[in-house]
Order: C-alpha cells, then structure tokens, then sequence
C-alpha cells in the first residue's frame, strides 16, 4: 500500500485511522511525514528500491563514537533504562550521531536479528538522504520527536518498522544526535513517544550538567519537591553571575528562549547578587533557596557551585567569613566532577520535632512516640491526608539525628512525581564505564546520596512494583549497586516513608509487596488532618509566625471564627497558602481581617465547610483515600470541574487531583 496522506481520508487508508492525531500524543504528524515524502522524491530515491546497507568501517565507526562521547557517555545508562520499559516487545532502542549514524543500540535478541537485515545497527545510516522518510532521519531534519510507523517510512523495505525519535540538543540549541525506539509495527504503542522524549531530555539535563568546568548551576522549580527531579530548570552561570547555558524547563519557567538568555545575568534574572549563594551555602546546613522570578513567581532552587580554586579564594574574600560550608558544597576543578544530581543539601528553616507540638493530643502522642524511636534504625512510615505535614515531619524526624546538626543531609524522593522509566535510575543511580579518567561520568542515585542522613520516600504506594524488589535488597543488605555496574556501595541511613494509600490493603491485593510493607512500617503514624486538631487556633498562629515572624500582625475575632468553621480540605498546605496570602495583604498592619483574606476563600469556607462535614461524620472504616475523594469531589462539583481552581482552593496540587481522578475512574 501507498503512503496516501496528502488525500482526503489518507489516515483511514493506511489501516490506522487512529494514527491520524496530533504528534504530541505519541502518533505520527501526518503534515511532517508528507513533508518528508516530498523531500525523500526530491533526493532521487523511489520507494521500491533496495536500502543503501552499507554499514561505517570498525575505525570510522570507533572515529565517530570518539566524537560523541558526551553524548554516548550520558546517554547510555538513559537507554540501559529505556531498554528495561520495552524489554520482551521485539524493539529496540537506539542512539544516533547528528547525521543519523547509528552509534549505540539495545535490544530484544530475535527483533534485532530482523532489524539487521535493514542495517539498523551500530554503523547504519540512517540520514533522510539515504533512507527516505525514517524517525531517525526526519527529527533531525525537522528537529522534534517524530513517530514514523509502518507504510509512512519511504522505502518499502522499512514497512516492517514503528520508530519514535526525539532529537537531543546541547546547551546552546545544537542537535548532538537522536534517541529512537523502533520495533515491528505491530508493536506500537502510543506512549513510547513519552518515553523517548523523557528520556531524551534526561539526557540533555545530564550533558547541561557535566558541560562546564567552573560554574555555578542553580536547579530549581516552582514546586520544591520538583527540585531534583526531571521536570527541574536548570541554568548553569560563571563565578561571576554571567548566564552560560539553560535547559529546556528552565527556560521555559525564565519565560526566556535561550538567545535573549545570554545577555542575562544571576542577579538580572533573580534580583539578587550571586554572592547571596556564597552566603546562603555558608550555613551550616542550608536548604533550598527560595528565589523570584520577575514575574513574582516563587522559585526553589538548589546550587552546584563547581569552582576553581582561584573563584574560591575569591568568595573566601568577598564574604570574610568562615567559608567551610562553601568548600562543602563546591568541587574545586581538580576533584572528579560532582554527579549530575548532587545531595539535596540538609534541611533548614524548618521547624524541630518539638515545635510540631502545638497542643493536640494526636500530634503529642505521636511525637512522643516518635522520640522512642528515632536513632535506633526504625524506619518510620508516615500516613495522612495529603497537606497534612507528612514531608514536614519527615524533615523534622531528620532534624532530631545529631548527624542532621553536622550538615547529613535530607534526601527526598517523590516516587510519584518521577516517570516510572526513570525512577530506577533516580533511586539507584548509574555508572559509565565507557570511558575513563576526566570522562568518566555517571551519577549517584538518591539512596547513596542520603548515605549518612535520612531517605525520605513520599507516595511510597506509588512505587512501581518491580522496584520495590530492588529497594527491598536495599534495605536489606544495606547496599546499593548502580544500574550498569557491579559496584556493591554500602548505605547507611534513616528511612522514613510517607503515603496516603491503605498499603496494608493493596499488598493484600497483591498491589503493594507484603514484605516491602512490613520493612518499612517499623513505626507507622498517621497525622490528623486538620478538622479533626483541637490545637487549630494555635497552629494557625504559629504557622503565622512562621512566615511572618516575631513581629507579624495578629487574626482579627472575625478571622480565628472562620478559621475554626472552615473544613480545610486542603489541610496545612492549605492554611499555610491563605496565612502566607493574607500576610502579604495585611502588610504593614497591626492585625489581619476578613479584608485580608482572599474572595474566594472567603466565598467558599461556608460551603468548603459543608463539603468537609459528610467526611468528618463519615465512619471510621472509611478510608483516608474515600474522605479526600469526598472532598475533591464536592469541590469539583462547586467549581464546575476546574481542576486549576479546585486545586488552588483546596491547597493541593493538580497533579494530586489529576491521580485522584484516574484512581477514581474520571
Ligand atoms: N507543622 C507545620 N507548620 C506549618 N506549616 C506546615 C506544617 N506542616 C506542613 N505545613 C505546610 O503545609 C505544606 C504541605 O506540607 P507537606 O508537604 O509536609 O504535606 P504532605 O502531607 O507531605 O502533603 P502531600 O501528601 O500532598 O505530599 C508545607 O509546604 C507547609 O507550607
């Protein structure tokens, strides 16, 4: 059959009527492949004409190899996880230069026999010039993901295949080559395309972070546990604030493209000098910054600062104070390059396990409980509603190790916030034994990182099954080995989970490993959400001194009323956003009204509150997933299926909201 996409019905001619949809869904561009159909004609090759085979030589292929060897370096553990996800689905994945020159493959034994057969293995060329429209081929033409499936490829001979591609650029916007899946047609699934395009761009942030030698990298987000995690900006600077490169996330959350970018600085971008890095990195145990962006939104972020030894001589001087945490927090040019995702650093600003104490006796007891057991290698899971402080109180657990004092850090997980593709290699990290010496890369996965200090695993339940083998053999053998090595790295850390799925029920279904269960439930506390706290007038005023300190004005009698009426669904997180909302509006006045609060929250604390009431008379036996889903549903209702709006009324994120949705089959 002939590609016919430039007729009317052509995606119904080809036999795959769903195919005809837009790109970013994971399916074919029919505009791009027409494009390319177009272009292959105007090379001089026809369809039914036998592929060019030939394969590089050993020595050009080494030669080529020798080129991309960042690129080949950063991208093979990135494929060694990509292969995992595909295993047994007769594909593989592949790695290609700039011109389309396969450098690296993997894949299912019998599929890459056949693929062979069309030299699509290491040395094959696969230029749009030499194969007619292919997904290697095209995305570096047209430079974006690009699906190619079955009749769409231009040579009959390639018919057999189904290739998704996503270019991967460098810093300054340049193709260094294409990573691809391709697998017989009959293999295709829609979200390969996903999975590609992840993982190019984990490679990308990967070769951002090894590309200079002296420079600060700041890596940041709007939302903080995002810090550390795939969807991260990432904007690398000179010892003196002057902007070097950026990933795609980052400038997309700068709102600026890379071009305009380069005549920025540290402090043009974030309205402070960098040297406020050397001070913050000078505190003993800092924690993530918070930073502005122009447009006021708020920012986290974290520091790499990868100095020279000269740059720190110059800090040492610009500060004229102990620099010891500097030195901590920097890899002078000499050392080995630290890995791409260094250790979250130790937590900061965050209150101790005493001050969580404000007067309820749930919060007291099992804070108390807590203390018995803390230091003595109790992994502790943490359960509640979501916003009700189980991240809070992971770091204040943390806090209560003499180690946290002496700067161990805090390392954060958030199992679901990470594509299930890529968790494996976040968790246990990844070696390059490609190459050696200075180029030796790789990186360290979260579980070395918190070595010393404390793991912190959020939406455990969310966990992929087969890792939680893997994480199992962790915690049991107090080791961690690198994806790609053989390397046994001892660990020793304080393990603390936290999740608001009934685990104890999804491992009687089979959905939760029963062992992982119980290792990790030495003592397991659930946090009352904030309804049902008898200490809520006193949480709210510390939480109000908190952001606003010492000096910030008082609620009004209208405002405590309200306070304690509302049903706060969304929990802490929840009165944490109005507090720090309303202290921004009462600046530079005595005490805060109901003038201060937001309109809508006002608007809707009577009717949040209803919403909240069923829940609270709800019986016990009810799970904490059914009360949540009661609220989020009687929100959904009240603002007409606006997540953006449930989630800003609620206090909880729209992610949250989106998994509560699939869970509950919307
Ligand atoms: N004890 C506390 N005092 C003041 N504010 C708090 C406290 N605990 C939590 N918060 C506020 O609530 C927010 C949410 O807390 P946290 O992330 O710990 O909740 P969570 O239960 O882990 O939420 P989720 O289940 O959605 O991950 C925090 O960012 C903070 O603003």
């Amino acid at each position: 059959m002939q590609y016919q996409a430039n007729r009317p019905g052509a995606g119904a001619s080809l036999g795959h009527a769903p195919m005809v949809q837009a790109a970013a869904d994971g399916m074919p561009d029919l505009q791009v492949i027409e494009r390319s159909h177009q272009r292959s004609s105007s090379y001089g090759i026809t369809r039914g004409q036998r592929p060019d085979l030939a394969t590089l030589s050993r020595a050009d292929l080494a030669q080529t190899l020798e080129s991309s060897h960042a690129l080949f370096g950063h991208a093979r553990p990135v494929m060694e996880t990509l292969y995992d996800q595909i295993r047994n689905t007769h594909s593989m994945v592949i790695l290609s230069d700039a011109e389309g020159t396969i450098i690296h493959t993997l894949g299912d034994t019998d599929f890459l026999a056949k693929a062979d057969r069309v030299a699509l293995g290491a040395g094959g060329r696969w230029s749009e010039q030499l194969r007619g429209t292919n997904a290697i081929g095209t995305a570096l033409f047209e430079q974006k993901p690009t699906t190619v499936h079955a009749q769409q490829h231009f040579l009959d001979a390639n018919r057999f295949l189904t290739c998704s591609a996503a270019p991967i650029f460098d810093h300054q916007g340049q193709v260094l080559g294409v990573l691809d899946v391709s697998g017989e047609c009959g293999s295709f699934h829609k979200h390969t395309m996903a999975l590609v395009r992840m993982s190019a761009q984990m490679i990308e942030n990967h070769l951002l972070a090894g590309s200079f030698p002296d420079c600060i990298t700041l890596h940041f987000h709007s939302r903080p546990e995002f810090v550390g995690t795939l969807v991260e900006g990432i904007a690398s600077f000179t010892p003196a604030g002057r902007f070097l490169a950026a990933n795609r996330s980052a400038q997309f959350q700068l709102g600026l493209p890379l071009a305009a970018l380069q005549s920025h600085t540290f402090g043009s971008l974030f309205g402070v000098p960098v040297s406020m890095l050397f001070d913050h990195y000078r505190k003993a145990a800092p924690g993530l910054m918070e930073l502005y962006l122009h447009s006021g939104i708020q920012i986290h972020a974290r520091a790499e600062l990868r100095l020279r030894e000269q740059h720190f001589q110059n800090a040492r001087e610009a500060t004229a104070e102990p620099v010891a945490a500097i030195a901590s927090a920097a890899t002078s040019a000499a050392a080995p390059a630290r890995p791409a995702t260094s250790p979250a650093p130790a937590v900061a600003g965050k209150p101790a396990l005493q001050s969580l104490d404000t007067g309820d006796e749930k919060m007291s007891a099992i804070i108390a409980k807590l203390r018995k057991v803390i230091g003595r290698g109790i992994p502790i899971l943490v359960t509640g509603e979501t916003g009700t402080g189980k991240e809070w109180l992971a770091q204040a657990i943390h806090r209560e190790h003499p180690q946290a004092q002496a700067g161990a850090p805090f390392v954060a997980v958030n199992c679901s916030a990470i594509p299930e593709n890529l968790i494996e290699a976040e968790l246990f990290g990844y070696e390059d034994g490609a190459f050696t010496g200075a180029r030796r890369k790789g990186a360290l996965g979260k579980i070395a990182q918190a070595h010393g200090g404390t793991l912190f695993l959020d939406e455990i339940g969310d966990m992929p099954l087969a890792l939680q083998g893997r994480l199992l053999r962790v915690l049991q053998e107090r080791a961690v080995t690198p994806l790609g090595s053989n390397r046994v790295i001892p660990v020793e850390f304080a393990l603390v989970c936290a999740t608001n799925q009934p685990l104890r029920e999804m491992a009687a279904r089979h959905a939760f490993r029963e062992d992982l269960y119980y290792r990790i439930n030495g003592l397991q506390v659930k946090l009352p959400p904030l309804r049902e706290r008898s200490d809520l007038g006193r949480l709210a005023d510390a939480i109000l001194r908190h952001e606003g300190g010492q000096h910030a004005p008082r609620f009004d009698a209208e405002v405590r009323r309200l306070l304690h009426a509302c049903g706060w669904p969304g929990n802490l997180r929840q009165m944490a956003n109005l507090i720090r909302t309303a202290l921004a509006m009462a600046a530079g006045e005595n005490s805060i009204g109901l003038r201060h609060l937001p309109e809508d929250f006002l608007e809707e604390a009577g009717d949040l509150a209803h919403a909240a009431m069923p829940t609270q008379a709800a019986p016990a036996s009810r799970s904490l997933r059914d009360n949540e889903w009661s609220t989020i549903e009687n929100a959904l209702r009240l603002h007409d299926g606006n997540v953006s709006a449930v989630a800003k009324a609620l206090g909880i994120s729209r992610n949250t909201i989106y998994r509560r949705l699939k869970a509950h089959g919307g």
